[in-house]
């Protein structure tokens, strides 16, 4: 089976990469900038084509949160009319795309967690911008899972997960906010989850599972909750640690206003595909494990092979 994901360097792209590379029944390619861009739909067929794709994954998409309230056109450009796009050349070449949407499409008013059919209502650019896509890919046709998920850290890319050990290295303490609350939720276990479910589109079997999904990590958190089993979890490896100071939303002034309960409940996309996530606290430890030890790994005395 060959996945075709789009974007090279993004999180879930590194996370797919990397997962195929240990599956000998799936080979992975990414495509990305330049030849492909979300911004030039001319580029879009042409890139996916003739990476020959059994199935395109959706992952790149403008994830700039706060910048995209003053770059509203590139959001949509790239994260409704791109999307669109990807979905309509996994169409036009007769196979299945999995696209990758956010729980941002939510206004976070809701006493729960979150279920596909519940009404979405954004708060800003980037979450309309990706409920734009959302649109686009099912408009596109009907061979299509589109896939939420929330809060993604690795380690690969930019994430919340880096800043805050960034941000322990030079501070004693690091001010988070506590009335936000959500899934987080590792991107390698998203390129599992998405493997798993590409094998069964592949094989053909399930041709009514087509549709809307919420994925994300098992168990919920706030901000300051993740930042602290992140620091927590640092400090058991011997990286750094700073002591974490809830704090409420007004507390921390940003452009675009983020839902306070973006819960998503994964129940649906487990009972379909027979896949969920660990619990984020798990996932958080196998990350944060791996940053500090990629680390150490950069001790010269790693590559000293003398032949
Ligand atoms: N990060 C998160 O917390 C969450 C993400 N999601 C969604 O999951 C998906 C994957 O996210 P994640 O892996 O974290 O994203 P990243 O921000 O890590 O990576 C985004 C990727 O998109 C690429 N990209 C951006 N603009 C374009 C463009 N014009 N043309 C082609 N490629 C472009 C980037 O390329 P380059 O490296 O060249 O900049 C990068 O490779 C996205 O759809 C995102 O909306 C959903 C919920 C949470
Ligand atoms: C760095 C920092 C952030 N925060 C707050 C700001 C924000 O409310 C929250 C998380 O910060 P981030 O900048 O990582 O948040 P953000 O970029 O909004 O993360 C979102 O990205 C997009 C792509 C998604 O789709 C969402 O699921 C979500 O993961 O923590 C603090 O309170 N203190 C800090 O020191
Ligand atoms: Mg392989």
């Amino acid at each position: 089976m060959r996945l075709v994901v789009t974007g090279r360097d993004g999180q879930v792209a590194a996370s797919l990469l990397e997962a195929g590379q240990s599956r000998a029944d799936v080979e992975v390619i990414a495509i990305g900038r330049p030849e492909f861009d979300l911004a030039r739909p001319d580029t879009v067929f042409d890139a996916i084509s003739a990476a020959k794709p059994d199935i395109v994954v959706s992952a790149a998409a403008y994830t700039a949160v706060d910048q995209a309230e003053d770059e509203p056109d590139l959001a949509f450009a790239v994260n409704a009319t791109g999307a669109g796009k990807v979905a309509e050349a996994a169409a036009r070449l007769g196979v299945p795309v999995i696209h990758l949407s956010t729980d941002y499409v939510f206004d976070g008013s809701a006493p729960g967690a979150y279920v596909e059919t519940d009404a979405t209502a954004p708060l800003g650019v980037y979450g309309a911008s990706k409920l734009a896509g959302e649109q686009a890919v099912a408009a596109a046709g009907p061979r299509h899972l589109i896939l939420r998920t929330a809060w993604v850290y690795s380690p690969f890319g930019r994430n919340f997960v880096k800043t805050m050990l960034r941000l322990a290295a030079d501070r004693d303490e690091i001010a988070v906010v506590a009335d936000q609350w959500g899934n987080p939720t590792s991107a390698l276990d998203i390129a599992d989850a998405i493997l798993h479910a590409a094998a069964m589109l592949h094989r053909n079997e399930e041709l009514a599972a087509f549709g809307t999904y919420h994925l994300a990590g098992t168990g919920e958190t706030n901000w300051s909750g993740f930042a602290r089993h992140i620091l927590d979890t640092s400090l058991a490896f011997g990286g750094p640690w700073a002591r974490v100071r809830d704090i409420a939303t007004m507390d921390y002034p940003t452009k675009a206003r983020r839902p306070a309960n973006s819960r998503l409940s994964s129940a649906k996309f487990a009972s379909v595909f027979g896949w969920k996530a660990p619990d984020w606290r798990q996932s958080t430890e196998t990350v944060v494990r791996r940053l500090l030890v990629d680390k150490t790994k950069q001790a010269p005395s790693f590559n000293a092979n003398p032949r």
